[in-house]
């Protein structure tokens, strides 16, 4: 599958600060790229840098399979919407009006403005002063300023931060839906939970590094189900399983994380010898959250 951003070794020092460091990032065409990782990890930094508003420190960028330079930007940025650090727009001025500043600014048709203002349904409140708008309308009107100029590629950069429910489902049937008309969406987001239902392939950063991307079922594969070992006598095989691999109880016994198979015989028949008994050994898949909280350390998110 073609590319539509690729970065190899992409990296950005502030001070003796690295805020994103040695990224390779490979968004390929038609996906929507969920870009996760906890606050402070580096997405914003990132983004800006692959819209040319931030130099990188080292480490090269391919928009659409041109390299990203002061040259090349001016003629891909008609290619690209963006919305980064939402959500944009003044506050004493209706939706049209905002509207109309892009459409001066980038010389777009009124039907290009109309159609951008209908697909994230603000037709009828594109009247309204923005001020007057609710969080939710405010992020559609920065999605309808990106998607005016027709662009292939969108960087969404938390797009639905501080939503409700039916807010983040709104912008979640937008993008999918933009998505189906063929345009390529990055959409960055503290929250698995947000992202994961509508993301093709999931980029997953913390403390700047790269540490998963690849699809939700590859994320799976990386983790090790739970063992689960079912014993009434759940305290004495804790105490005897500990210099093994520390385990935690479970509703029929215990449970310990990231064990492999040599430990798990190991355990097995520490437990056996000492003969508590055993009713049953399994293993339980993670959930999605708990792989994303065991990849980022449990930093910072919810
Ligand atoms: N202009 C800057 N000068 C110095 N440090 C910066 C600058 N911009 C970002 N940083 C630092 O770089 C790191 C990454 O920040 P960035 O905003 O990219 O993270 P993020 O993942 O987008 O988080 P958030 O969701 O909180 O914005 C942070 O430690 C931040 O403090």
């Amino acid at each position: 599958m073609s590319a539509v951003i690729t970065t190899h070794g992409l990296t950005k020092r502030f001070g003796p600060h690295t805020a994103v460091d040695s990224l390779d990032l490979h968004v390929p065409r038609g996906t929507i790229y969920g870009f996760l990782g906890p606050n402070g990890s580096g997405k914003s930094t990132t983004m800006k840098m692959l819209l040319g508003l931030t130099q990188p420190s080292s480490g090269g960028i391919e928009i659409l399979g041109e390299p990203l330079t002061r040259a090349s930007r001016t003629r891909l940025l008609p290619s690209i919407g963006s919305m980064i650090e939402a959500p944009p727009g003044y506050g004493h001025l209706t939706g049209r009006e905002n509207m109309r500043i892009v459409q001066d600014m980038l010389e777009l048709s009124t039907p290009q403005i109309d159609r951008a203002l209908a697909t994230v349904r603000l037709t009828e409140q594109q009247h309204k002063l923005v001020r007057n708008y609710s969080l939710g309308m405010k992020q559609r009107l920065g999605i309808a300023m990106a998607l005016a100029r027709d662009p292939s590629l969108l960087v969404l950069d938390e797009p639905t931060n501080g939503l409700d429910p039916a807010g983040i489902e709104e912008i979640r049937t937008l993008l999918v839906e933009l998505s189906g008309q063929g345009i390529t969406i990055m959409v960055s987001s503290h929250l698995l939970d947000e992202i994961d239902k509508m993301a093709g392939i999931l980029g997953i950063l913390a403390g700047g590094r790269m540490i998963f991307q690849g699809s939700r079922e590859q994320l799976f594969e990386h983790s090790v189900p739970d063992l689960i070992i079912e014993t009434p006598e759940q305290q004495a095989a804790l105490a005897q399983v500990a210099t093994i691999a520390p385990g935690a109880p479970d509703a029929d016994g215990i449970r310990i994380s990231g064990i492999d198979k040599d430990r798990t015989a190991q355990v097995v028949h520490r437990l056996a010898l000492a003969g508590i008994p055993i009713h049953q050994v399994r293993r339980e898949q993670q959930s999605l959250e708990d792989v994303f909280m065991d990849l980022t350390g449990r930093e910072g998110l919810l």
